[in-house]
């Protein structure tokens, strides 16, 4: 799904009672872009991610999307910008364990292609990410860095137009770090806005703008 609009966030803060994470953020994040969050541990990066992903509220200011202000959705609405709009790539994969590599990623799905090209599709993402054939292995049975590439795999058959990737490297070795970069890179070749929150400085350097939240409460950008 090719993406035309940007994500513009408006003087967004977020605070835990009295605790300021981070306030009067304000940027755009354009279609095609992969945006770098990064900031000491505790700055509020996955914070950020799930704001954006509807996991949490932002205490202040808007997330807008085309016609949405994301802070605003209603329950409905919010699930259906979730099954819809975005991708997760998180550091503990959100896989079912017990069910199947291929299960896995036809649960992301908003629609099914029809039975073949789904078929198709899925094992094709799975080539991609160097796990061919594995469709009816259970994730239980992966390893943790293969359970990240079924989670690269089934953000690929989704193909969503934003992308929200907490620490999708941290526990990859470097060529599968580059895997992720890639997969990545080819989202937003597709028109896809990617946010990656991370402490590898490699990945930062990879991104297009960063987006650093720097305590207690000011914001730099790159
Ligand atoms: N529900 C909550 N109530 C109160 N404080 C919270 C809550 N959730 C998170 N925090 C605090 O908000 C701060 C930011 O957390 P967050 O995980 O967003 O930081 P981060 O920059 O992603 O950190 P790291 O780099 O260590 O992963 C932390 O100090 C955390 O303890």
């Amino acid at each position: 799904m090719t993406s035309t609009v940007p994500i513009i966030l408006d003087d967004l803060s977020k605070r835990y009672g009295t605790r300021v994470l981070w306030q009067g953020l304000s940027a755009t994040l354009n279609p095609g872009e992969i945006a770098a969050v990064t900031g000491p541990s505790g700055s509020g990066k996955s914070t950020l991610l799930n704001a954006i992903g509807l996991l949490e509220n932002a205490s202040a200011g808007r997330i807008l999307v085309g016609d949405h202000d994301l802070t605003r959705l209603r329950f409905g609405q919010a699930r259906r910008f979730r099954r819809d709009t975005l991708g997760y790539l998180f550091q503990n994969f959100a896989l079912v364990g017990s069910a199947t590599a291929s299960t896995n990623i036809r649960l992301g799905l908003v629609r099914s292609p029809g039975r073949e090209l789904l078929t198709r599709s899925i094992g094709a993402a799975l080539e991609r990410v160097g796990l061919a054939g594995r469709e009816r292995t259970p994730v239980f049975q992966l390893s943790g860095g293969e359970q990240q590439r079924v989670a690269l795999a089934r953000l690929i058959v989704k193909n969503p137009r934003i992308i929200l990737a907490d620490e999708p490297t941290a526990s990859l070795d470097a060529g599968n770090e580059k895997l992720v970069l890639d997969v990545l890179r080819e989202r937003t070749a597709e028109g896809a806005i990617v946010l990656i929150a991370t402490h590898s400085a490699a990945l930062a350097a990879a991104a297009d703008r960063t987006l650093t939240l720097a305590p207690p409460a000011g914001i730099s950008r790159g």
